[in-house]
């Protein structure tokens, strides 16, 4: 079995509110999965959808190589789930909420419940309405990962986590990903996925805009160049520049973006003279922020 989670042509509607629109995309079996989304963008969704907690209005949901909806019962049992708005009964202590969900699993060895616990830093006898957002999260992630699925769904998992929680965080997901499960978490940022992702999907208004490696997407990163010059600035030379696009020309200073070696643009400089010389990368996140808003390259999205 390759597929972990397969999307064939996802459409839900919400009335006339459009949730997902056609997404399709594999997630394979032992990958970390990010999935990523500015607001409204259709993770939540499209989790539910997975879990059947909700029931798509076209298109296909496969979960571990059974159906979403028919397979439910076993598609619940092989996964572990953290909602994006986990909520339980705030007058249990934390220890008993986690005694109880695990008895619905058919059981889990109590150490575990305890080693997650302390590498949370969790106190156990805490009710759980007296703890902090971030506490409650950490019991949320003690309930999907105490079981060890082969397959963990996680809605936001670092919400409201502080950084040393979040480390603890991404150390179970690594640990996950070597016994051999599959992650799937969604997330606003992508510096909190970057480090443990091993794909990235990013989706907006219900589609998928992006889908590719971290390392891929790094590589689509360009320079952005600004040289100024003690006389006019020699656009139309630059202009004819390989990888040069987007030029721009402010007095003697002259910008633009540089996709390719920077060779042929030094060499081009150095027959000027050059008052003043600046360039900088455009990273993951202001790639990501430009498929967020509308821009980037969508053929990435076919794959
Ligand atoms: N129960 C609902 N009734 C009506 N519209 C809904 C419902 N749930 C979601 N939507 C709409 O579907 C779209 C996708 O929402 P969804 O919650 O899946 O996005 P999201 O990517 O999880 O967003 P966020 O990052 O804010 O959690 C949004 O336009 C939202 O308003």
């Amino acid at each position: 079995m390759a597929a972990a989670i397969e999307l064939i042509d996802l459409t839900k509607m919400y009335g006339a509110r459009r949730g997902l629109a056609g997404l399709s995309m594999t997630v394979r079996v032992g990958e970390v999965f990010g999935f990523l989304g500015p607001n409204g963008a259709g993770k939540t969704t499209t989790i539910r959808l997975l879990l059947d907690l909700i029931r798509p209005t076209s298109g296909t949901v496969r979960v571990l190589g059974r159906a979403a909806r028919r397979d439910a019962i076993e598609v619940h049992r092989r996964v572990g789930y953290l909602p994006g708005d986990f909520a339980v009964d705030g007058r249990q202590r934390a220890g008993e909420c986690l005694a109880f969900l695990a008895a619905l699993r058919g059981g889990v060895p109590a150490d575990r419940i305890r080693e997650l616990a302390d590498r949370f830093d969790l106190d156990l006898r805490a009710r759980i309405k007296s703890l902090s957002k971030g506490n409650r999260q950490k019991v949320g992630l003690v309930q999907a990962f105490m079981h060890d699925p082969e397959l963990l769904i996680l809605d936001e998992p670092t919400s409201g986590l502080d950084p040393l929680v979040q480390q603890t965080f991404l150390d179970l997901v690594g640990e996950a990903k070597r016994a051999g499960r599959t992650v799937f978490m969604s997330s606003h940022i992508m510096s909190e996925v970057e480090a443990v992702a091993d794909r990235v999907a990013i989706v907006r208004d219900g589609r998928l805009v992006a889908l590719d490696t971290v390392a891929d997407l790094r590589d689509r990163s360009f320079l952005r160049v600004a040289i100024g010059f003690a006389g006019p600035a020699p656009a139309a030379e630059f202009a004819a520049l390989p990888g040069v696009t987007d030029l721009a020309v402010d007095g003697s200073t002259m910008s633009f973006r540089l996709d390719s070696s920077p060779d042929s643009v030094v060499k081009a400089a150095a027959r000027h003279t050059v008052t003043s010389l600046r360039t900088e990368t455009q990273d993951l996140e202001d790639l990501f922020h430009t498929f967020y808003t509308g821009g980037g390259d969508t053929a990435a999205a076919d794959r």
